[in-house]
Order: structure tokens, then sequence, then C-alpha cells
């Protein structure tokens, strides 16, 4: 049975899903960036390192200024991925936890933790990172009140110690606060995105997919069908004698009717079939991986079921539909002809009687 929109039968990227790359491309691009401004910070830390004499503090800024610009050349040699932002974070970890031991130059390698905090933030977002940003926080707290921690050369007065790790604790909230706003408005755009997306697509009254949509679907099986060599056909199935169903049981039995062979038609073709509400009490059928002679045959099929709707009502009523089929595929043919020659072949069905395929 086909339950609705099929997902694979046409795989554009929908808008959330660009966006998720989107915000992906833009975390990689932000690891880009924090590369460069450590490794320009680092540099002219190093030089000021030299000039000041101190020369084992410059040797090492330099070697890790070094190894950031290897890890950028890696990074955009090798191509960017997911993983970009994992091993920027770590050597901004490495770096900031030699400047909170060695104190940096003119100890002034703690300021360095006023660019860690936006810049997690930013790379892992606000959950991943402020969970990393506290656990950072915890490590600093513990080396800077750890009586005597092995490897802190540096020198830090109680008060500054203490003043700098409020500054890390409201600096991580507040960045945390805004992306979280941030995030949840973007969540927010994307559930309305979606809603959006369905509602475009959707008809109202019968839950099918729409007339717009459909021509989405029938683009992408001509564009599949050129690159691909497969064939597909379309069905143009339209109620017959349908005014005289409306004039006689009323607008709302109509719309009945119409939910009813929407049904019959979508229970009755495989999940991967596109069935659309084409216009008022006609449809468009479109299997994909289908000859001329497969589709005859489903229609032949739906045109039963639908003529087999009359007996479940009250009123004496005769539902039946008229069918008219075309093959896609014929490399040459755009959608319009094929359309057109399904659209002949249906009114060819009608002025022989009504209730018939015509797929010749
Ligand atoms: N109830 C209802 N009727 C609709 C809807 N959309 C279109 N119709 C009606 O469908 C009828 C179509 O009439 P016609 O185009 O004359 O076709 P027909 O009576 O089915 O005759 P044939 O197609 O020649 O068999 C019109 O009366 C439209 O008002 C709808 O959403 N609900």
């Amino acid at each position: 049975m086909n339950s609705g929109l099929p997902s694979d039968a046409y795989d554009l990227p929908s808008p959330v899903e660009q966006a998720r790359k989107i915000e992906l491309r833009r975390r990689i691009l932000a690891s880009g960036y924090m590369l460069i401004f450590a490794m320009a910070i680092t540099g002219a830390m190093a030089v000021m390192a030299l000039t000041d004499g101190e020369m084992v503090m410059s040797g090492v800024l330099f070697g890790i200024a070094g190894i950031i610009l290897g890890a950028y050349v890696a990074i955009n040699l090798l191509g960017q991925s997911g993983k970009t932002p994992v091993l920027v974070g770590l050597l901004l970890v490495v770096l900031y936890f030699y400047l909170l031991l060695s104190g940096g130059v003119k100890n002034t390698g703690l300021m360095w933790a006023v660019t860690l905090v936006p810049g997690f933030i930013n790379l892992y977002g606000y959950r991943t990172g402020t969970a990393t940003l506290l656990a950072i926080g915890g490590a600093t707290a513990l080396i800077l009140f750890y009586p005597e921690f092995p490897g802190l050369t540096a020198e830090y007065d109680t008060s500054y110690r203490a003043r700098f790790l409020a500054v890390f604790g409201a600096l991580t909230a507040l960045t945390a606060l805004l992306d979280s706003s941030r995030h949840q408005t973007q969540q927010l755009l994307h559930h309305l995105t979606e809603e959006l997306e369905a509602r475009a697509s959707t008809d109202a009254l019968t839950g099918l997919v729409n007339r717009r949509e459909a021509y989405r679907a029938i683009n992408e099986l001509e564009r599949r069908d050129h690159q691909m060599h497969g064939r597909y056909t379309v069905l143009i199935g339209d109620l017959d004698n349908f005014k005289a169903i409306n004039d006689e049981y009323g607008h709302s039995f109509g719309d009945r009717v119409l939910r009813d062979v929407a049904q019959v038609l979508q229970e009755n073709t495989r999940v991967g079939d596109i069935v659309s509400r084409w216009g008022g009490e006609e449809f468009l059928i479109l299997l994909p991986n289908t000859d001329l002679d497969g589709g005859g045959i489903l229609a032949e099929k739906l045109r039963q079921r639908v003529e087999a709707l009359s007996d479940t009502y009250e009123e004496r009523v005769k539902v039946s539909i008229s069918f008219g089929v075309a093959e896609g595929g014929a490399h040459d043919d755009t959608h319009g002809e094929l359309l057109a020659e399904a659209d002949e072949r249906m009114y060819r069905a009608k002025h022989h009687g009504r209730n018939r395929v015509v797929a010749v």
C-alpha cells in the first residue's frame, strides 16, 4: 500500500536538511577561523616573548603556532569533515592548558580563555560546548586551587584566580544562553519550514500530493530517466460525471467521494508510486520503473476498485473513473508531451463511453 508521500521517490534535499548541512558547514568554517586566529595570536605572543628574551617560551609558542599551521594545512589538503571541529577543539585545549600552567607571556596566558568560550560554543553548539567548557572550568579550578599543583609554574594571586574563574563561568553561562535561544529559534524555523513544506505539497481535502509536488516528482523522474535510462508511466484518471454527483447529492457528498477515491488509489499502489490530486476530480499517478503494459494493468485494477466504491454508499450513486496511460522514457519526449498524451488518451476513454482505460 502507498501510505503517502514517498521519501525515496525523488530525493531532493528538504529545506531542513539543507539547513542542517549549512549548520555543519558553518561549524567547519568556524574551525578554520579559530585555527587562523589561534595561529596569529600564538605567533604574535611568540614574537613578544622573543623580544623580551624569553627564549624557551618563545620557542614553545612558535612550536605551537607551527603545529596549528600544520593542522590548518592538513585539514585543507585532506578535506574538511565533521571531525574537523573535534581536532581543532583538542588543539585549542592543549594550548589553553599550556598557557594556564606556564602563564604565557608576562602572565597573560589566561586571557586566551576569553576566546575559548565563544569558540567552543560556536564549534560544538550550546549543549556539548557548555559541557566541555564546564569540564575545562573544573580542571582549571583544580589546577589553580590545588595546593602546589604539579606543573603550575605561573604565579597568580588568590583574588586573580577567583576572579578569573568567576569571569570564565559568567562568560560561559551568557554565551550558552545566547546560543540556546539562537538554537531554539532555529528549531522553530525548521519546524515551521517542515510544516509549510508539507502544506504546500499536500492537497487539503484528500491528503494526496498536490499538483505542484507532482510536477516536482515528474521533473525528478525525468532527470533520472535521462541518467539511468529507466522508464516510468503516468496514469491520468478523471472521475466520470462528477458534476452530476455533486448536483444530485450535494458538494459535501462529492467531497466524500473524492476522499474515498483518493484512498482507493493510494491503497492499491506501491510505496514508490506517487498518487496526486491533479485537479478538481482528476488524479495523476506516477509509476517509476513501470512500462506501459504494467501501467495499463494497474489502471484497470484501479478502475475496478473505484467502480466497486459505488456499492459502499447508501445513496444509489455510480462512481467510476476513466484512465489515460502513457509511458515516459522515450528520451526525446518531454514530460509536457507525455502528460498531453496521457490526457488525450483519458479523453478518448471518456469519448468511448467512460469507465475505461485507454493505453494506446
Ligand atoms: N465536491 C467537489 N467537487 C469538485 C471539486 N473539485 C471539482 N469539483 C467538481 O467536479 C465537477 C467536474 O465536472 P466536469 O468537468 O463537467 O466533469 P464530469 O461531470 O466529471 O464529466 P466527465 O469528466 O466528462 O465525465 C465540477 O462540477 C466541479 O465543481 C471538489 O473539490 N469537491
